[in-house]
């Protein structure tokens, strides 16, 4: 399905989904990628442009809201300010089945979620989880088929967001109940679902379990947005010679593959002296000699930048000599000068030709900065603006005495290495090798 709300521009565009009974769905995404405008389409708070909405499958496209059978739970709670928690949580069954006694669900409801000793009191006089939990509670109460959550952590406290996604875990584990959930937390995303669906600009770009979004991510965008700390993405080359190594050229220094080369490092081939992207997530390196290398890890070093101390690891900031590629809805967000009213003409002239486009509110998934000079012996990074200084982030136990300034060996196990091509799409693992993990 797809969805305008001016026209000509799609805020979702030609999103397609299975969801299972029972299943715990989570639509991820940075903020204004079109999640919450998927859940209102399912709720039939929103009709969509294009497509159908199924339930049960069964065209529901003009089904009311109020006939779906769904219970929805907001960010913002959205109790009645005049009702104690008992006539919040029993009001959509006094609904749903006027003149029956809604006391004995609210009851059970309450016994629940452990919030008997709240039923009598106000929304003012309860806090901000507590609210939340009488929320969740007006939702189970009724049975719905299915539950629709929008941020209802939101609000919260990182604890108490912590303790309620362990409540919410089990409650629709319990309940067996088909939950779609929307967050723009990939740490939530990735311990509440069963699937996670990754939106980018109104564009599904992968759904999978957990495990699989985490260790196969189709494009650069999944793998940046999934993880922390953040996958380090740094631009490469694939060097090819008929008479030597395959290597991948990171800028002062390279990545040269084993021989005999794997099947996925054979396939690199193709891109002999193209720009390509390399992912390495922070397991993916390690701070040791290259004397103490096992089969698959090749040396490299860098140069420390910056030392992280989070207690019970260090985050090492370090230079390699590489560029780091950037993945545009991810970084910090610069300040806008004022435009100028030229400039604000030219933003009105690309608005109406996108408007005439129909789509597409998704740019390139990634930004090579100087496309065309991957290859030269450019040894200082461009540190993009508001990062911190290097290129590479790794991970490693608070006992290595590390200072700025001090030349590390690296080893980098090739079988935690991701390759994506120049636009951003995943070459290695090849796309479709599906090792066990794909289910
Ligand atoms: N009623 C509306 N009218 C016009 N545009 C809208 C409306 N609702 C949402 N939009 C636009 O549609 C896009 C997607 O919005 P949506 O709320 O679905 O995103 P989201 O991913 O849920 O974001 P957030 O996490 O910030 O809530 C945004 O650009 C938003 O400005």
């Amino acid at each position: 399905m797809s969805k305008s709300y001016t026209q000509g521009v799609r805020v979702v565009e030609r999103l397609s989904l299975d969801i299972a009974p029972g299943e715990f769905l989570v639509l991820l995404g940075p903020s204004g990628c079109g999640k919450s405008t998927v859940l209102r389409m399912i709720a039939g708070l929103e009709e969509p442009t294009e497509g159908e909405v199924r339930l049960d499958g069964t065209y529901a496209n003009h089904v009311h809201p109020s006939e779906r059978d769904m219970a929805m739970v907001f960010q913002n709670y959205a109790l009645y300010p005049t009702m104690s928690s008992r006539a919040n949580i029993g009001f959509p069954l006094r609904i749903e089945a006027p003149g029956r006694d809604p006391g004995p669900r609210v009851e059970a409801t309450a016994r629940m979620l452990g919030i008997e000793d709240l039923l009598d009191r106000f929304p003012h006089q309860l806090s901000g989880g507590e609210r939340q939990r009488v929320a969740m509670g007006r939702a189970i109460a009724r049975h719905p088929s299915a539950f629709l959550m929008d941020e209802p952590l939101a609000n919260l406290d990182a604890k108490l967001r912590n303790h309620l996604r362990a409540e919410i875990a089990r409650l629709t584990r319990d309940l067996d109940v088909t939950t779609v959930y929307v967050t723009h937390d990939q740490a939530e995303a990735m311990s509440l679902g069963d699937r996670v669906a990754v939106l980018r600009g109104g564009v599904l770009q992968q759904v999978g379990t957990p495990r699989v979004v985490y260790a196969l991510p189709e494009n650069v965008f999944v793998a940046a947005f999934i993880g922390t700390p953040r996958i380090n993405l740094l631009r490469g080359v694939v060097l090819a010679p008929l008479d030597g190594a395959m290597s991948i050229g990171l800028g002062r220094q390279a990545l040269v593959l084993p021989e005999p080369l794997s099947p996925d490092h054979r396939l690199l081939r193709v891109q002999q002296g193209r720009e390509v992207i390399v992912g390495l997530r922070s397991e993916a390196v390690r701070l040791a000699r290259p004397a103490q290398a096992r089969p698959g890890e090749v040396a490299i070093s860098g140069l420390v930048e910056h030392v992280e101390f989070q207690g019970h690891e260090v985050l090492v900031h370090l230079n390699t000599g590489s560029r780091p590629a950037l993945v545009p809805d991810l970084e910090a967000p610069r300040p806008v000068s004022r435009p100028t009213r030229r400039r604000r003409r030219e933003g009105r002239v690309l608005d109406r030709l996108r408007d005439r486009a129909g789509t597409l509110r998704a740019g390139p998934v990634v930004v090579l900065e100087h496309p065309g000079d991957a290859g030269s012996e450019r040894t200082e990074p461009a540190p993009a603006e508001g990062r911190l200084p290097g290129d590479l982030i790794v991970r490693t136990t608070p006992d290595h005495a590390l200072r700025h300034g001090m030349h590390v060996p690296l080893l980098v196990d090739l079988a935690h290495l991701f390759v994506f091509d120049h636009a951003g799409v995943r070459i290695c693992p090849a796309p479709a090798r599906s090792p066990d993990l794909e289910d």
